[in-house]
């Protein structure tokens, strides 16, 4: 169905090759995993599948891309488009409809199919991304996750023979994810669609995964069924990607079965021998009790007169050092609240206090109290540099040399941006992009920093190397995520959004061992904390954890 045969690329203006002499087949009807390090050339491989490349790309290619029994070179955009639906990994290149209908019809209009199929394929595509009730909304007034649901609705309507889907659910709540999973599990296994799908949160699709193929700085590293890939665990950590749990369990454990879900990891755990002795719990981090730099009370918010509530109460505290994880459902208010906090939008009911002062929308805060990095950082970078990007602030700030050297270096380095200083940040990868928006933000060193999900389109060494710098040069931190694992590891408190009211606020410890509570907010407890339930562990949330507690 797919051949890519020798095929090399390189964008205009790059010297070295995005993709490098790729040889890959890929069946009809086979589902396949496409992941790697961030800026290895994913996201340039699926564009080659669409004739993006090389028909709107520019540059130069070497080899030849088939996709039936032709070769990309000689099809047009429009016989590719047909056979392959492309999701892309920003739904803001992708949407340009007003109204999300008009969005999802588009593609079976110009197929020119019959008025009642339309109508059926928009019901049913809306349906499988939980988008339902939204038919006539404006597709300006959606949030980040719910774009990207609409970007996987329009091609999902399409029923293409290829579904090239481009980090997917990466804004997606963690149960969102699953069911977007289980639709295109669906789609392949009953329709016989063949999938390409590129993702960094490999823990959440290996499972349902044929094959999983890696690429390394514009080459395939590993080509193999997805339990045998899974089993060079070691090379994934070398190359900074993120195992499922349950195979990070497998590899804890030594026995040299690979563990794809709960229930294996579960048996794998019973079969082995149980350490005697369990360490005493681990206890949870106490909470911040400094100077309280965000205060929100009473917050009301909703975007239009006739909307719904989208904030609906909130009653909130942040002080000093903490670093606040906000999480829940896509359209859960999380966005909002943090424009709040950024004092973009003023409050329509209630009060919020940013660094003692009060927000009415009409003083604006001083230069340096807050840094926002948005959902999507495209909308921030405007520079011909990264290194302009980064400095922006600072100049603003004016900044003297020496310290602007200092905190351009911090900044460059925590960020791992050393290689790219003179590249156009628009011509870097997603996750390069996100990391630049990131860096320009870190480096003025403002007294609150509000992150919009960080963690989106990063690998498990970038997420690690970030988080680090974050920890280390940002004073008060408070980000929205969809990301368990990360909220566990770096958030010393938890708040939890479930239709603009505030459902759960604690240490993570807390929230995420409260399996009702994440199920009503869209959240899902780890693969460790749910193999620790199984097993009668209580107090288990990382597979270091599970290790102390039974593994031999
Ligand atoms: N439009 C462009 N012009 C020039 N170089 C580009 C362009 N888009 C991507 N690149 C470069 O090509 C390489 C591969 O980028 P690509 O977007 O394919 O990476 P990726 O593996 O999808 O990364 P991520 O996981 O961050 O999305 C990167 O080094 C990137 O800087
Ligand atoms: N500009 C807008 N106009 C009208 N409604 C909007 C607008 N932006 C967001 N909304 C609506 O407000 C609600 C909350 O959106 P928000 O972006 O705050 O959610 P979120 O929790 O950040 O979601 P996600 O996890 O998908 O990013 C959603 O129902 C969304 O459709």
């Amino acid at each position: 169905m797919i051949a890519f045969n020798d095929f090399s690329f390189w964008y205009p203006g790059r010297e070295a090759a995005s993709l490098q002499q790729i040889n890959l087949k890929i069946s009809d009807g086979e589902f396949v995993l496409l992941t790697g390090p961030t800026g290895c050339g994913k996201s340039t491989l699926l564009k080659c599948l669409n004739g993006i490349i090389p028909h709107l790309s520019g540059g130069r290619c070497q080899g030849e891309v088939v996709i039936g029994r032709c070769t990309t070179r000689t099809m047009t955009m429009a016989e590719l488009s047909a056979q392959v639906g492309l999701v892309q990994q920003s739904p803001d290149d992708q949407i340009f409809a007003t109204v999300i209908q008009d969005e999802v019809v588009f593609g079976p209009e110009n197929l020119c199919l019959p008025r009642a199929e339309i109508e059926q394929r928009l019901e049913w595509a809306l349906k499988a991304v939980d988008l339902a009730g939204y038919r006539l909304r404006s597709t300006a007034a959606l949030s980040g996750g719910q774009k990207q649901r609409l970007a996987i609705a329009s091609m999902l309507a399409l029923e293409p023979r290829i579904l090239a889907l481009d980090e997917p659910i990466s804004q997606i709540d963690p149960q969102g994810a699953c069911e977007v999973m289980d639709v295109v599990k669906k789609l392949n296994r009953e329709y016989g669609v063949t999938v390409v799908m590129v993702e960094h949160r490999i823990h959440e699709v290996a499972q349902y995964v044929d094959r999983v193929v890696v690429m390394d700085s514009g080459r395939i590293v590993v080509d193999a069924p997805a339990r045998q890939a899974m089993a060079k665990a070691e090379l994934f950590i070398k190359m900074g990607l993120r195992l499922p749990e349950t195979v990070e369990i497998s590899r804890r454990l030594k026995q040299g079965h690979i563990a794809m879900t709960v229930e294996e990891a579960v048996n794998l755990l019973k079969s082995g021998v149980r350490k005697k002795s369990k360490p005493a719990a681990v206890c949870c981090r106490p909470a911040a009790a400094g100077t309280p730099v965000l205060e929100i009370g009473d917050l009301f918010y909703r975007y239009a007169k006739n909307d719904k509530q989208v904030l609906n109460g909130i009653n909130l505290t942040i002080h000093k050092s903490e670093k606040v994880a906000i999480m829940g459902r896509n359209g859960a208010g999380k966005s909002t609240l943090l424009a709040h906090m950024a004092a973009l939008t003023p409050p329509q009911q209630g009060t919020v206090r940013v660094a003692g002062r009060l927000i009415d929308g009409k003083k604006k805060l001083p230069l340096g109290t807050v840094g926002m990095v948005m959902q999507n950082p495209d909308l921030m970078l405007f520079h011909s540099s990264v290194r302009q990007e980064v400095e922006f602030g600072l100049r603003n700030l004016k900044t003297v040399s020496a310290l602007m050297t200092e905190r351009y270096g911090q900044a460059i380095q925590g960020l791992a941006l050393a290689d790219l200083q003179d590249d156009p940040p628009l011509a870097l990868s997603r996750g390069q992009r996100l990391r630049t928006a990131i860096a320009a933000v870190v480096a003025m060193q403002p007294e609150i920093v509000l992150l919009d999900e960080p963690t989106t389109g990063q690998d498990k060494r970038n997420i690690e190397s970030m988080m680090a710098a974050l920890m280390d040069q940002v004073e008060t931190l408070v980000f929205c995520t969809h990301d368990v694992e990360s909220a566990i590891r770096y958030a010393t408190r938890v708040i939890v959004l479930n239709q603009g009211k505030i459902v759960a606020d604690g240490p993570p410890r807390n929230v995420f061992a409260d399996a009702p509570l994440l199920n009503r907010s869209g959240l899902r407890p780890t693969q460790s904390w749910l193999v620790g339930r199984a097993l009668g562990i209580p107090d288990v949330f990382t597979p270091l954890e599970l290790e102390e507690k039974w593994i031999c």
